[in-house]
């Protein structure tokens, strides 16, 4: 590719991705796999975005392109102002919806945080308390009664709980499922839900004004959208209220909420939306790639031996040590690389978040020569990135945990983030990767020490369900049985 901008070819170099509405509502179904093709069959793998008779912006699967909007011309690639004024009912200022100097601000806090030992230690209690008291009984009262069991709906609770414990150390006990607190608990990760799909369906709508209209009179979605989003910030102002009263606001709390209070004068209103960001950004990431990590495991039995004779091996270093919890410490979770890698490959194929999207500031041309204009749009395609032939090699399309390790087979081989855009890249990348492989790799080494988990359906290929992320149409159905020749027991 030609990054010299003298000799560059000039702009608007670019293919039509969506040429007829017939071809999109042909594919719409499959919507991923179809852009991907398209991309795949574009010389550089950037493509230009029509509506009926109007070009929006462009798509794009080249990682020198996806390095220029992240990194080297990242001031002309905010998240922009359209994106910030769909979500900002919902979202406000918090760090997921902010550009300049608000988004700076919270970041530069947030990014000392997330490295500071305490904040990681609170993260691996948080998880294997949740793994330890809810998730192996939940998944020995599956395997007794011998019923199927929703899967991504077991991660998807975890994951809330996990986060909401993190951010402001409140557990809504979404997994317990039930009564008492954990009614209020399911009632605030329910109405989030909604908050997150409604404020995000505001995006698919052809026309903006119907969804304004709509919010003026108070009526159909936007309607539910205002209540889910009243329970939400009821249930975070709640919380912030209560800690700002308390005798000493800068108490032992290890959540992000007093880190964030013990260091700015934040308003309540602030606070909350800073909260809400967090709980948005860490709450289905993880649950959507544990999902599409045991479908793909189910039938892949060779990679699964592999991975149980890691977890026997540390596990076994672990007792001579006398380390004898349900889950993993720091240290062995590092040492099970192999699973590291099995988890990395199939978040390749399946990313989380499948797309993502900037704003173009200004006129430009990027490394390929295409070129983009002031207001488009501009996509960088995950999805189609990891199954790409290009970037992975002919066996792009294959689940193959070997490749992330180098020739001798023992050293993890880092990639470009550019070429890998799973976690985002250059100033904006995601900040809760390391917590989200320990509470991924936590769970799966918890549940295949002591469990059997299998798709009821391995064969078939998920559909997709796109939210915000990429999750299993319906669920994904498994069967438990006990794993034979545990070494441990909860
Ligand atoms: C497998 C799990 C995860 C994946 C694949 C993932 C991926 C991403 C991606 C693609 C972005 C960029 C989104 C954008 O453009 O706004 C992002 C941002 C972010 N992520 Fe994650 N994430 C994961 C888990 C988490 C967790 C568990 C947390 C919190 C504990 C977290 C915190 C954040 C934050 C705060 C940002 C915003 C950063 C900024 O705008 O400066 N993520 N993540």
């Amino acid at each position: 590719h030609n990054r010299n901008p003298k000799t560059r070819p000039p702009g608007f170099k670019a293919y039509p991705l969506v040429g007829s509405l017939p071809d999109f509502l042909l594919n719409r179904h499959r919507f991923l796999d179809w852009t991907t093709d398209v991309l795949r069959n574009c010389p550089t793998h950037s493509a230009v975005f029509r509506r009926p008779g109007k070009v929006h912006g462009i798509i794009t699967a080249n990682p020198d392109n996806v390095e220029h909007i992240l990194k080297t011309n990242f001031h002309n690639y905010p998240k922009g102002e359209r994106f910030n004024y769909l979500l900002r009912d919902f979202l406000g200022q918090g760090i997921f919806n902010s550009d300049g100097d608000l988004w700076k601000l919270q970041r530069k806090t947030a990014s000392y945080e997330f490295n500071t030992k305490s904040l990681r230690n609170f993260a691996i209690q948080n998880v294997t308390v949740e793994i330890q008291t809810r998730l192996i009984p939940l998944l020995q009262r599956a395997s007794k009664s011998e019923s199927v069991l929703d899967l991504q709906d077991v991660l998807e609770r975890f994951a809330f709980d996990n986060i909401c414990k993190l951010a402001f150390n409140v557990d809504p006990a979404c997994l317990d499922g039930g009564s008492g607190d954990a009614a209020v608990g399911a009632e605030f990760m329910r109405a989030f839900e909604d908050a997150a799909t409604l404020s995000s369906g505001r995006f698919m709508s052809v026309f903006g004004w119907v969804w304004e209209l709509k919010k003026f009179l108070n009526v159909g979605s936007e309607r539910k959208l205002r209540e889910s989003i009243c329970t939400v910030h009821a249930f975070a102002d709640n919380i912030i209220r209560s800690r700002m009263e308390a005798k000493d606001p800068h108490n032992d709390d290890m959540d992000l909420l007093s880190r964030f209070m013990a260091k700015e004068e934040n308003s309540p209103e602030f606070l909350r939306d800073i909260v809400i960001s967090f709980i948005l950004a860490g709450r289905d990431t993880t649950s959507s790639a544990l999902s599409w990590f045991f479908w793909i495991l189910s039938s892949r039995p060779d990679v699964k031996d592999k991975i149980i004779k890691e977890i026997e091996t540390v596990r076994a270093s672990c007792e001579k040590r006398d380390y004898g919890e349900a889950s993993f410490g720091y240290e062995e979770l590092k040492e099970l690389k192999y699973l590291h890698a099995a988890i990395t490959e199939s978040m390749r194929l399946y990313p989380p978040v499948h797309v993502d999207t900037m704003a173009c500031l200004n006129d430009d041309v990027l490394p390929d020569g295409t070129g983009i204009k002031k207001n488009w749009f501009v996509t960088y395609h995950t999805y189609a990135m990891g199954r790409m032939e290009s970037i992975w090699g002919s066996d792009c399309v294959e689940f193959k945990p070997e490749r992330w390790f180098d020739e001798e087979g023992g050293v993890f081989r880092t990639e470009s983030p550019f070429r890998y855009p799973v976690f985002h890249a250059g100033a904006r990348m995601c900040l809760g990767k390391e917590m989200a492989y320990i509470q991924m790799k936590s769970i799966v080494a918890a549940a295949m020490e002591r469990f059997e988990i299998d798709a009821v359906d391995k064969d078939t290929c998920p559909e997709q369900h796109m939210s915000l992320t990429l999750r299993i149409k319906g669920g994904l159905p498994v069967r438990v049985r006990p794993r034979e020749c545990v070494m441990s027991t909860a």
